[in-house]
């Protein structure tokens, strides 16, 4: 049983911050949305008990996201909880702990991984993360690629900073047989004024139009209808999927996950503010199973697009 908010998108996944540290400071950095500072985190049980519920409502697809996931020391335990709930768990990271833990991940029942990597140059990779540890990401990823599969670069394109590299990573993609996720910088709209926003974001459009021309094949994900195109190099064919989510109205109509922060409420929207139904409380107090189900039917239902 799949559940539809009211705008008739289903939700088929969800999205777990399940820590709001990092160990990095990436200045463009949206925090899943979490803007603010929390004390308690969820448990392993607590995620694996939200997890069981939420499988017998539908939901096969996780991705463990942060802050940065890899901080929390109870990282492979909660993977090992809540893999056989699911058909495909995966998460998101900055690479930084990937050389030993991308094996004992796997092992846990993790299927894949997006590894952050937003500059092949060490100083602008500095500059955009707050960190110097490029050599050791590209070490994570070389040892993701042995137990992941795929393995996806998350790129966010920042107009100054990384926007000359785009050509380049493409290339490493098919080198190392990842694939290149290029993300559009986002904010909420009241964010887009800014200076920052406006010195920094590089619309991604006219470079989804040359991957168009380029393509020897071109694919759609169900998820936010977003646009894989398979491009030639001379390292072979790379795969490039483009993350456009500011101002698109068709991203958003096909948005599928519901989001949950790392004390425990749904969030329904990453870009919304004051959208969060607590479960954590209830889970806390010996809450039924019928009473979450309750809960998530209640952030489902209150799920919006936000550009329409
Ligand atoms: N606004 C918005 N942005 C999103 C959404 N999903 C992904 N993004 C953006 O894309 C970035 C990368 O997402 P990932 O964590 O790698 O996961 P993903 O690409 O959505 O998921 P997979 O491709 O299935 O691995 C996010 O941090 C966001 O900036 C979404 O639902 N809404
Ligand atoms: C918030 S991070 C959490 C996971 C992990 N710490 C990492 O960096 O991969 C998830 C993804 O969001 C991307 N991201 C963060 N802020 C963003 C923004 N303002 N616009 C677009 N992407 C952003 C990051 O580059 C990263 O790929
Ligand atoms: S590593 Fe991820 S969570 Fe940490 S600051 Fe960078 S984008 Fe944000
Ligand atoms: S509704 Fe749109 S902005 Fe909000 S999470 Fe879904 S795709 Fe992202």
């Amino acid at each position: 049983m799949v559940l539809y908010d009211r705008f008739g998108r289903p939700v088929t996944n969800l999205r777990i911050s399940i820590t709001r540290d990092c160990n990095y400071r990436c200045f463009f950095c949206h925090r899943e949305g979490q803007h603010f500072n929390v004390r308690l985190e969820l448990t392993p049980a607590e995620i694996e008990r939200l997890v069981k519920v939420a499988s017998n409502l539908g939901i096969k697809k996780v991705k463990l996201t942060g802050g940065e996931p890899t901080v929390r020391d109870d990282i492979i335990e909660i993977v090992r909880r809540i893999k056989p709930y699911l058909r495909d768990l995966s998460m998101t990271t900055n690479g930084s702990r990937l050389k030993e833990l991308a094996k004992p991940l796997a092992k846990a029942g993790l299927d894949r991984v997006n590894v952050s990597l937003h500059s092949l140059k060490p100083d602008v990779y500095k500059k955009i993360t707050g960190v110097d540890m490029l050599d050791v990401v590209l070490d994570g990823i070389e040892e993701a690629v042995r137990y992941l599969s795929p393995v996806k670069l998350n790129m966010t394109v920042m107009k100054g900073l990384n926007d000359g590299e785009i050509w380049d990573m493409i290339g490493f993609a098919a080198k190392t047989g990842t694939i290149l996720q290029l993300i559009e910088l986002e904010a909420p709209r009241e964010m887009t004024q800014t200076s920052f926003f406006r010195k920094y974001f590089y619309p991604l459009k006219p470079v989804e139009q040359k991957l168009e021309e380029m393509a020897v094949e071109t694919r759609e994900r169900r998820m936010h209808r977003r646009k894989k195109y398979f491009v030639p190099t001379e390292y072979g064919i790379a795969e490039v999927e483009v993350v456009r989510a500011m101002h698109n109205t068709i991203f958003c109509a096909n948005c599928t996950r519901l989001r949950v922060t790392s004390d425990g409420k749904f969030k329904t929207c990453l870009l919304r503010k004051r959208d969060l139904i607590d479960f954590a409380t209830a889970l806390r107090n010996n809450a039924s199973d019928a009473e979450l189900v309750d809960l998530f039917r209640k952030a489902v239902l209150m799920r919006e697009p936000y550009w329409k």
